[in-house]
């Protein structure tokens, strides 16, 4: 049976946590190491479960840490935990699979944005509420972008002014997002790009500073001084 939140809830969100944090460096998968003494994993689920409109929320796990991982989140919310795959794509379909019957919108937070607000989660659910098929939360690009060659070699500058910084939690109408996984094809970083190779339009909505997702090890420094500050 799928653990429940808001029975009146309409949004399911699906948390792929099962990578294994190279970046980072070596240590256990990602979304298991401690952020201020607690698993990313754990900051993650509370902002999300502390998001009034969520009904269900499905996480994808290390195989090997499924049952870990389950008795980990029990004191944190109802929570269903499946076994993620080798590839974010892979976790998102199983988690997918886990989603009961009920929710019409359906959420992709990654486990490393362990400090998006819950008011990211309504915004981009409300915005597939309001009747978009998919929504990504974005951030304009600050730096000078550069299109190099093998060598590092500058080929030229990128304008940036239409290019965005795209972060999770990305909405979609359920049926959308079924779909696209169901005639997805070689891996792609985003569930966004799988709709979008289905012709469905994508919108933006603003996104958020605090979910940056942990991917090096400044980033997990940074995320510690955030929580520090009242994150
Ligand atoms: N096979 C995978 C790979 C990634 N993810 C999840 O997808 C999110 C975004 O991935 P990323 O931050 O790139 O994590 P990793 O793949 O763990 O990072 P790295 O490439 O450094 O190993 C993370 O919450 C990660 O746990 C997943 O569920 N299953
Ligand atoms: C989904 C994502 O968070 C959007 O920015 C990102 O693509 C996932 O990270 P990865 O490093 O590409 O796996």
């Amino acid at each position: 049976m799928t653990a429940q939140l808001n029975p009146r809830g309409d949004v399911a969100v699906l948390v792929p946590a099962a990578g294994a944090g190279v970046r980072l460096g070596p240590g256990a998968p990602k979304a298991l190491r401690p952020l201020a003494g607690e698993p990313l994993l754990v900051h993650a689920v509370r902002r999300i479960a502390a998001a009034p409109s969520v009904h269900t929320i499905v996480v994808a796990a290390p195989a090997a840490d499924v049952g870990s991982v389950r008795a980990m989140l029990a004191p944190v919310a109802p929570v269903t935990v499946v076994a993620g795959g080798a590839e974010r794509q892979a976790s998102v379909a199983a988690a997918l699979a886990a989603v009961p019957a009920g929710p019409e919108i359906v959420l992709v937070h990654d486990a490393a944005r362990a400090l998006t607000p819950p008011e990211l989660v309504e915004s981009v659910a409300a915005a597939v509420r309001a009747g978009h098929d998919a929504v990504i939360p974005v951030l304009p690009v600050v730096d000078t972008i550069k299109e190099v060659d093998a060598g590092e070699v500058v080929l030229g500058t990128v304008d940036r002014s239409a290019l965005r910084a795209v972060q999770t939690p990305q909405g979609f109408r359920r049926s959308v997002l079924t779909a696209a996984h169901a005639a997805a094809g070689d891996p792609l970083t985003d569930d966004a790009g799988l709709v979008e190779k289905q012709g469905v339009p994508v919108v933006c909505v603003p996104g958020s500073e605090y979910a940056l997702k942990v991917t090096r090890p400044f980033d997990l420094a940074l995320a510690e001084h955030l929580l520090v500050a009242g994150a």
